[in-house]
């Protein structure tokens, strides 16, 4: 009802925005209404277009491939590792690369261009989340004291950043003579949609349309990885079936040529793989909780009243655990249940599996999060068999707003 039946009525509202707009702006994670619409739509159109879609397949192979190098070195020297973090850079280093065509790498040493922004980036999200329970932020952020001051300052390493990328960016195209439309990066696409549209599309709405697809896609699909390597350690045989199936599918011994030969049929014969991210998703979903505000009044299906300015909350971390939705095994990590006889992937409602929303606003990325998630998986799985290095430790998730593994996850790789 709040996702599809009745989506005019409800969306991000003013409390939202209000929170957000200082980190987020106009972007789409906060927006309604046309602003969101006209996202929405160049967001689409740019993951659908091949262009782009075989861009970021290669950006996901080779920074799969340079993960796996690493891993090499800690599994020969028989050293643990964090993966998170791993998984953090890595996916910093993709979403860079493919919506801005600039290459961090951020795994490839501490002090990269990319360091100060990433924790500015990661230290105001943090800030920003407490706003909403802080009920003296906009008090404090008037006086700009304490951690409306910090956050103020973080912004702005983020906004220096950002913005010298889009006039990098600009800078190379004008001196090249670049034909916009053939390049990959997302970031020329929306600066040849500025060029038709000069002015809804400022250089202000350019960072926050980008910002927003570095948010979406940075600790997404890091946090969801880190979450299937825990449950893959403590499942090992649903680490070997992948394995198997890797094997299966793709053929080669060597790193690099291994994920050079991925391509979306090899991902898309991965049944077990696409079916164990899945599983993972519906027992660690990124987005724990999501919340909809009600802007006029209205009665939900099951009789409740809702009043104009109501937030509406519902929960995937709890939904993907209720047993009236997925059994008497819902508490269980069973891969197999969303495989038919012939061990084909068979997809759930987004309304019972909500890890990525549903409805209009269903996360655009998904299929891209697949694609790189997958990628990684296999690279890593095809050359490494890996254990929690504390078998004993219990791991918790971190209170935040996305659901990160506090403390990181220590792993040991041993060579296949
Ligand atoms: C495992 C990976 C991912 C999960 C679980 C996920 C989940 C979600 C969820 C729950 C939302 C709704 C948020 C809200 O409106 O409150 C969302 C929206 C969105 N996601 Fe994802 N996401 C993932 C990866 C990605 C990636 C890799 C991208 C693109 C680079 C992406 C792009 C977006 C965008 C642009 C939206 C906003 C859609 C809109 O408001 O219309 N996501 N995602």
């Amino acid at each position: 009802h709040i996702l599809k039946g009745n989506f005019e009525n409800y969306g991000k509202g003013w409390y939202n925005y209000t929170n957000l707009k200082d980190l987020f702006g106009d972007g789409i994670f906060v927006v309604d209404g046309d602003k969101w619409r006209h996202q929405r739509k160049l967001a689409s159109f740019g993951f659908s277009t091949k262009a782009i879609k075989d861009f970021s397949g290669a950006v996901f192979r080779s920074n799969a491939a340079k993960l796996a190098h690493i891993i090499a070195s800690y599994a020969n020297s028989n050293e643990k590792f964090e993966i998170q973090g791993l998984f953090m850079k890595s996916t910093m280093d993709s979403i860079f690369r493919t919506a801005f065509g600039v290459e961090l790498n951020c795994l490839g040493g501490s002090d990269h261009a990319g360091s100060e922004f990433a924790k500015a980036f990661d230290a105001s999200g943090e800030i920003i989340t407490l706003r909403y329970i802080n009920v003296f932020w906009k008090i404090m952020r008037f006086l700009n004291i304490g951690s409306e001051a910090t956050l103020k300052k973080k912004i702005k390493v983020v906004d220096d950043f950002v913005y010298k990328l889009i006039h990098l960016r600009i800078q190379q195209i004008s001196s090249t003579a670049n034909d916009l439309a053939k390049n990959e990066d997302i970031l020329s696409r929306f600066l040849e949609e500025s060029k038709k549209d000069p002015q809804n599309m400022s250089l202000k709405y350019l960072r926050d349309i980008m910002l927003n697809l570095v948010l979406a896609g940075k600790d997404s699909t890091a946090s969801t990885l880190s979450w299937f390597f825990y449950l893959i350690c403590k499942n090992p045989s649903v680490q070997e079936k992948i394995y198997r199936e890797v094997m299966e599918v793709i053929e080669s011994s060597e790193v690099d040529a291994f994920s050079r030969n991925i391509n979306d049929e090899s991902l898309n014969n991965m049944h077990y793989l696409h079916a164990t991210l899945s599983e993972t998703l519906r027992l660690y979903p990124v987005a724990p909780i999501d919340n909809k505000v009600c802007f006029s009044d209205d009665i939900l299906p099951g009789g409740y009243n809702v009043k104009k300015g109501d937030i509406v909350f519902y929960q995937p971390y709890a939904m993907g655990r209720m047993e009236f939705l997925w059994g008497e095994d819902a508490e269980i990590f069973r891969p197999e249940r969303w495989l038919d006889d012939d061990g084909i992937f068979q997809p759930q409602s987004p309304y019972k599996f909500s890890a990525f929303q549903a409805g209009p606003r269903i996360c655009v990325g998904k299929e891209v999060a697949y694609r790189q998630m997958k990628t990684f998986a296999a690279v890593l799985l095809r050359f490494f068999k890996f254990k929690l290095s504390d078998k004993k430790k219990v791991v918790h998730y971190k209170t935040s707003t996305t659901l990160l593994v506090d403390e990181g996850l220590n792993l040991e790789a041993l060579h296949r």
